[in-house]
């Protein structure tokens, strides 16, 4: 047997589009946003899915990108858990500044180093690693269960909350993960087998000018 896990990052916020480090602060969806939600429930209805529970972040971007793409599957409402266990990665010092300004100030290497790398965390901040330490454990404990017992599960959250996911579910290296970015509202669809091994992974993305009303 095997059970279903998606795993969507939020549509485009205002921070993204302004390109300001978020992290755990607080930005609601642009226009943009809300479409990309919209695609990517309409996606996911398309390919028939439909979530018996669904787990999200305390950050609004998230609950709201949720919220869009459940309502365009439309019927019941599954119930809905939020956490701030799959909150965004917290960037501490940098958090809400732009980061074009923070390469000006830092270097291009220091920024893409507190960016991507695996173990170093920005000032007053969590690496991937340290929020990797607090994901995986609610993922194991809260969320697997359900996929375990053959629910379809939905888990709407963040860019970085969600690479840290991916590298323990894909068993990926830290070098590996490096480089994997995740595109905004892009549902990512895990079959995985009873023991949580990746039987089947595809992700779902949006070709843009596309004229079927997905
Ligand atoms: O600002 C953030 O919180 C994240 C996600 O958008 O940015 P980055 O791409 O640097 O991980």
């Amino acid at each position: 047997m095997t059970n279903t896990l998606v795993l969507v990052r939020h549509g485009e916020s205002e921070w993204n589009r302004k390109n300001i480090f978020t992290g755990i602060r607080n930005p609601d969806l642009t226009d943009k946003g809300l479409i990309e939600a919209v695609w990517a429930g309409r996606v996911l209805k398309a390919e028939g899915l439909r979530f018996d529970i669904a787990f999200t972040s305390k950050l609004k971007r998230a609950q709201h990108t949720l919220d869009i793409i459940l309502g365009e599957i439309g019927g019941e409402l599954p119930p809905i858990v939020e956490d701030a266990a799959i909150n965004e990665r917290d960037y501490g010092e940098l958090s809400g500044l732009n980061k074009d300004q923070a390469r000006d100030r830092w270097g291009e290497e220091q920024v893409l180093e507190w960016r991507r790398s695996f173990d170093t965390p920005p000032p007053g901040g969590e690496s991937l690693k340290d929020t990797a330490e607090r994901v995986v454990p609610y993922y194991r404990e809260h969320i697997w269960p359900h996929v375990a017992a053959g629910k379809n599960v939905l888990v709407a959250a963040h860019g970085n909350s969600l690479r840290a996911l991916i590298m323990s579910l894909e068993q990926l290296s830290s070098q590996e993960i490096l480089d994997r970015e995740l595109a905004t509202a892009a549902p990512q669809v895990y079959r995985l087998d009873e023991l949580g091994n990746v039987a089947e992974y595809r992700e779902l993305v949006r070709s843009e000018g596309r004229d079927d009303g997905i």
